[in-house]
């Protein structure tokens, strides 16, 4: 081949490479339909038809969701909605009754927790799960593993990780510095602010470099001076190429960082948008108020009240 006929070839890889890239995090979602289940240019998560039933209760029924790589997506409902059992299910910790899910392409089903985590998607828990008997760098140790329980650890880690040890250990400190929880390395993780916890959590999930990181309500229980910083460090894995996808209640968060925000309600996917389409759907004005939802509400009835009230005005300029 010529060295023309070289450039032209290489042209044209960057061209489709660019092409790709234009699909990929919050840029690709430009444009896509904001019906539930919707297709996304670039995928990393792809679920069907799951449902997960407790007794008579459907907790899940989704038929089809796909979230987009390189974006921060919320996942919002009122209690009850099935989010965290849909986490749950995506992440192994609980079996659906049916369905089929993937990331990257790779078949999901049957895959133990931890495994899932080496795969790449590592997830966070409503009530932190940090080993509080455990000091900070331990923790930090444990979550190199995939998140295996508190017995794994005991015994067996040092004939398993043999040389390996030193560079968890670097790495571990390298995330410590960075959630600036090094200053706590040596403290039990049981004497951690409800949200150092959660930053702990969050840099322990950084353990395995995972490409998708999944938060189950990461602002509750924090206090508002380390939300900042827990926004800002969320922003970060967006921005460090990873997908971020949580479930949140603080609607001021949803607003604040993210790209795309799907909606659940009895178990099924109700809409989803940017953050202000799905804000202003009646149909999840309908999902929140239709379940007395006790948390952050008021935007949403601010909303509606101050449509009334600007309706009332102009019925009251026209007469
Ligand atoms: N292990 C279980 N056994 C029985 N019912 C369960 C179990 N786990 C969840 N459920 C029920 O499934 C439904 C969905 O619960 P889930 O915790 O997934 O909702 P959620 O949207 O995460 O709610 P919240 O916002 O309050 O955390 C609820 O009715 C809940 O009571």
């Amino acid at each position: 081949m010529d060295a023309d006929m070289t450039d032209q070839t290489n042209a044209e890889n960057n061209a489709e490479k660019n092409a790709d890239m234009s699909k990929t995090g919050p840029a690709g979602l430009v444009g896509v339909s904001t019906e539930p289940g919707s297709k996304k240019p670039d995928p990393i998560v792809v679920a069907d038809n799951i449902t997960r039933t407790f007794g008579g209760l459907t907790a899940v029924d989704v038929d089809h969701v796909e979230i987009q790589r390189g974006a921060i997506t919320a996942l919002i409902g009122p209690n009850g909605a099935g989010k965290t059992t849909f986490f749950n299910l995506l992440t192994g910790f609980d079996q659906p009754n049916s369905g089929s899910w993937s990331l990257e392409g790779k078949s999901l089903k049957g895959v133990a927790p931890y495994k899932v985590a080496r795969l790449g998607m590592v997830r966070t828990f409503q009530l932190t799960k940090v080993l509080a008997k455990l000091t900070v760098i331990e923790n930090m140790r444990l979550g190199a593993t995939g998140q295996k329980g508190e017995r794994f650890w005991t015994a067996p880690f040092k004939f398993l990780w043999g040389n390996q040890e030193d560079e968890v250990t670097k790495k571990a400190d390298e995330l410590l510095a960075r959630f600036l929880l090094d200053k706590k390395r040596e403290d039990f993780a049981g004497s951690l602010s409800g949200g150092q916890r959660k930053l702990l959590e969050m840099a322990r999930a950084l353990m395995v470099d995972p490409e998708l990181v999944m938060l189950d309500e990461p602002m509750a229980g924090v206090n508002p001076a380390l939300k900042q910083s827990l926004l800002g460090h969320v922003k970060s894995l967006r921005d460090e190429g990873r997908t971020v996808l949580f479930v949140e209640h603080d609607m001021d968060m949803v607003r604040d960082i993210s790209d795309w925000v799907i909606v659940m309600a009895q178990g099924k996917i109700v809409a989803e948008g940017t953050p202000d389409s799905v804000m202003a759907d009646q149909r999840v004005i309908d999902a929140y108020l239709g379940a007395h939802h006790d948390t952050d509400l008021s935007e949403l009835d601010e909303e509606a009240l101050e449509a009334e009230v600007v309706a009332e005005i102009e019925e009251e300029e026209a007469k």
